[in-house]
């Protein structure tokens, strides 16, 4: 198992995976089933997934990982044939920088080929002038490529696309939001505007960001109600990576909604059931609306994930849009809104679930629709709110 516990780190199960492949022929000699080797490749490109682009920079020297240069060659060489080329180039270079480092012996080859990678990654991503320098080639090579670009984009910053600050903020970067603005942000007790289930154990809540409001209530579940949850979700989990408990399948499940309830003052009376998902070493949700994926188009009032786990690194829920990102901790919840007042789709609201570097991330979601809030969200005539 690559996703839990101990010897998860993604190198390892990296290399793992490329020794299964390698060794694939021999593995299908002694089985014959043809869904194993789906499975296997799916698990693959998981752990390729997270190796090529969230380890980039800040988790090698958070954790003092030091990958050789042949290591970071491959690493390249994965986000390449992904024709992620900027990724590859990165990757490339830092094991170009490792080997003037080390200085090898015999490794003139190996240089000449790197700089070649290195070349025509710079070369796919447009960089024409250092796909020259690398390559130390001929202008003449390149002409028609030149002419198609009239400005060089720079290599050694990752490009500002949206799943590019997916990625950066899921490597942890900090973005947007100004630090005058973030001393705005409060943290307060609540006690839900009065709820008597509140008033002599208020919640601990967080404002995570203003606008939109994304909020985070800590320590709301108990250790005991987090495994009890997990146990009734495994069997599901194992085969579906996500599970759906109903309120009446265990007592566990309705005070949960009883307490989302008091700690939001939303009625569940139309929510959904509790969705359970669990993500490995690689797992993830890439960024997407919740009233698009859920297909029933703007009944979705808000999700709010209960963090069922620590992870010890990856695992964030961020939002693209707005360059906000919440760390997974366990027994809190963080709730947002998909919907504006006017009950129009937020398109601020787009979020990802990052891959996990390290541990296991479980999350239960609960979807409560705008239907049923009438008397407890105040409904909205203007365009924009
Ligand atoms: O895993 C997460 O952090 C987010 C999950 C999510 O967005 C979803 O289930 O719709
Ligand atoms: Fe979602």
């Amino acid at each position: 198992q690559i996703g839990d516990g101990e010897g998860s780190e993604p190198l390892t199960a990296y290399q793992l995976m490329q020794r299964l492949r390698v060794e694939w022929a021999t593995i299908m000699k002694f089985t014959k089933k043809s869904l194993f080797q789906s499975e296997i490749f799916y698990l693959l490109n998981l752990v390729l997934y997270i190796t090529f682009f969230l380890l980039y920079y800040s988790p090698l020297s958070l954790y003092k990982i030091s990958y050789c240069s042949s290591t970071l060659f491959k690493l390249g060489k994965v986000a390449y044939s992904h024709e992620s080329y900027q990724h590859a180039f990165l990757w490339f270079f830092k094991s170009l920088q490792k080997l003037q480092a080390t200085k090898e012996e015999n490794s003139d080859t190996y240089k000449k080929l790197l700089l070649e990678y290195l070349s025509s990654s710079a070369y796919e991503f447009g960089h024409v002038p250092l796909a020259v320098y690398c390559a130390r080639l001929d202008l003449t090579v390149y002409k028609g490529k030149l002419s198609q670009h009239t400005k060089t984009p720079d290599i050694f910053t990752l490009s500002e696309t949206s799943t590019s600050t997916y990625e950066a903020l899921c490597r942890g970067e900090e973005l947007n939001m100004k630090s005058r603005r973030r001393r705005q942000l409060s943290c307060r007790y609540s006690t839900g505007g009065g709820n008597p289930r509140l008033m002599y154990a208020p919640v601990k809540e967080e404002e995570v960001w203003d606008d939109p409001p994304i909020m985070t209530y800590h320590d709301v579940f108990s250790e005991a109600e987090i495994e009890q949850l997990k146990n009734l979700s495994r069997p599901g989990v194992s085969t579906a990576l996500h599970v759906w408990l109903k309120d009446e399948d265990a007592p566990v499940v309705s005070s949960v909604s009883q307490r989302l309830s008091d700690i939001t003052g939303l009625g569940m009376e139309s929510a959904e059931s509790l969705q359970v998902l669990n993500y490995g070493v690689g797992g993830h949700f890439s960024p997407h609306y919740d009233t698009v994926v859920r297909k029933n188009l703007k009944s979705i009032m808000f999700p709010s994930p209960l963090q069922l786990s620590d992870v010890s690194y990856g695992g964030s829920t961020v939002f693209p849009e707005i360059g906000a990102s919440v760390k997974p901790q366990k027994g809190s919840v963080v709730m947002w809104y998909n919907l504006l007042r006017n009950g129009q789709g937020d398109w601020r609201s787009l979020h990802g679930g990052c891959p996990v570097y390290q541990g296991s991330k479980w999350v239960a979601v609960k979807w409560v629709h705008e239907r049923g809030q009438e008397f407890r969200r105040q409904c909205s005539l203007s365009e924009t709110e």
